[in-house]
């Protein structure tokens, strides 16, 4: 079979928006972008379509116990880049780069503009604007911080079908930007490299997107470049071990607990740069494809049944004996009753850098886990999807790299003032 089977699909497309079109606009308190969380608050109480009007205004805060752009819901625009400190600059020029890029971040994340702000982002409100920054494992060495280094950032084990660039992976300081609105994101990726200048210089840089608020007819978790919905089953803030799962512990909240005191309140970032074969997954044919993920590409329902939220049965047989959800599928590989409770928050963004010389596009996830320690997080899942699922025959991993994401700044903190004057 070919393309043409998914051809149904874009007529019902048409008939979904047109169903449930007439839903009231009521408003939502948050840009409802899909993804984990934003899906996770669909679930409490249906939500109406976000109005236009609310894009601009909604404002996430920079102070808090974590780091914005953890839990916030998927923007439509991101940007990540990545930092290596110039040849000179230790500690405490490190410092001042933290302390300079948290009062921007802040300001910015409220809608103010920065002493001479380019004017890129002028007349529009936050858009969701969050800037997240992390460390990666090099800073401790650069910054003689050795001894403040944690045993979560040792390097991620080689896998076999890595092809990874190291010009595109890991990095001393890594800054994840996300909002709602390009010009929005844009302004504070340059005010980000700007004032890095003269103290750290890029790198790498990768920019990606996600659905815009008010796209579809009610929050719905996005979709990825291959058309599947993704993010369905990403731990839930309502759940009672998601902060396990996702944060450093606080200060004596778990003894013996590995991270040292400056991450409490913080997350690990494992971010995997994945370019996707869309040539040869656009021409497989639709029951190809959902047997690759175990789900179905229209509603995100498992194959064993349901809908998009019923747990997947991995139990389940179909008439003939074999599994409902195929033994090599993705969501059965990756599923954390497969993997000893192994859960990461995914939080990722597509993107695309046009086309190859051989004509097929550059495109894929920008993958970011968030977990509170890689090794039982990432590492485990990825070790066994490495081993071969149905979907790694239509994906290459090409960049990498891990980051210590400390908490969030109390107020009249910089971000990393912990670790950087402990
Ligand atoms: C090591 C971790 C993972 C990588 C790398 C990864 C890549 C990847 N995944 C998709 C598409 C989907 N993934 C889905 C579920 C899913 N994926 C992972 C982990 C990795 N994925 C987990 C832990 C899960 C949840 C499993 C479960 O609990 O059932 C899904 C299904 C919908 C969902 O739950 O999100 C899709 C679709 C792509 C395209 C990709 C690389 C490009
Ligand atoms: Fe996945």
């Amino acid at each position: 079979m070919t393309q043409h089977d998914n051809e149904p699909q874009r007529v019902s497309r048409r008939r979904l928006v047109s169903q449930v079109g007439a839903v009231g606009a009521t408003g939502i308190a948050h840009g409802a972008t899909g993804g984990a969380v934003a899906q996770a608050t669909a679930q409490q109480a249906p939500k109406a379509p976000t109005p236009l009007t609310s894009v601009g205004s909604t404002r996430v805060p920079f102070h808090g116990t974590h780091q914005a752009g953890i839990t916030t819901p998927v923007q439509a625009f991101g940007h990540l880049i990545a930092f290596d400190l110039v040849s000179g600059a230790g500690r405490k020029q490190a410092a001042a780069l933290l302390r300079r890029w948290s009062t921007t971040a802040r300001e910015l994340m409220e809608g103010e503009s920065p002493a001479r702000n380019t004017g890129i982002a002028l007349d529009a409100g936050p858009c969701s604007l969050t800037v997240t920054f992390g460390f990666g494992r090099s800073f401790f060495a650069r910054t003689k911080l050795g001894k403040q280094l944690p045993t979560e950032l040792a390097p991620l084990p080689d896998f076999s079908n890595d092809a990874l660039e190291k010009g595109r992976s890991e990095g001393d300081l890594w800054v994840q930007i996300g909002a709602d609105d390009g010009l929005v994101a844009f302004d504070a990726l340059r005010e980000v490299q700007r004032q890095a200048e003269g103290t750290a210089r890029v790198r790498w840089q990768m920019n990606g997107f996600n659905r815009t608020p008010g796209a579809t007819p009610r929050p719905m978790t996005t979709r990825n470049l291959m058309g599947q919905i993704d993010g369905t089953r990403n731990p839930k803030p309502s759940e009672a071990d998601f902060a396990e799962r996702v944060f450093v512990p606080g200060s004596g909240a778990k003894p013996g607990a590995a991270s040292p005191e400056w991450m409490a309140g913080g997350s690990y970032a494992v971010v995997r740069r994945i370019r996707m074969l869309l040539d040869d997954w656009d021409e497989r044919s639709l029951t190809e494809q959902e047997k690759v993920i175990g789900r179905r590409k229209s509603d995100g329902a498992p194959l064993s049944g349901g809908s998009e939220k019923t747990e997947p049965d991995l139990e389940k047989r179909g008439p003939d004996g074999s599994p409902a959800i195929a033994a090599d599928a993705h969501v059965r590989v990756t599923a954390p009753e497969t993997n000893g409770g192994a859960a990461m928050l995914r939080r990722p963004f597509s993107y695309h850098d046009g086309f190859r010389d051989d004509g097929a596009p550059d495109a894929g996830l920008l993958f970011i886990a968030w977990q509170a320690d890689p090794q039982r997080g990432f590492v485990p899942v990825q070790r066994k999807l490495d081993r071969g699922d149905a979907l790694s025959r239509f994906i290459r991993h090409e960049a990498s790299g891990l980051f210590a994401v400390p908490g969030g700044p109390a107020k009249g903190e910089y971000v990393g003032q912990r670790l950087l004057e402990g």
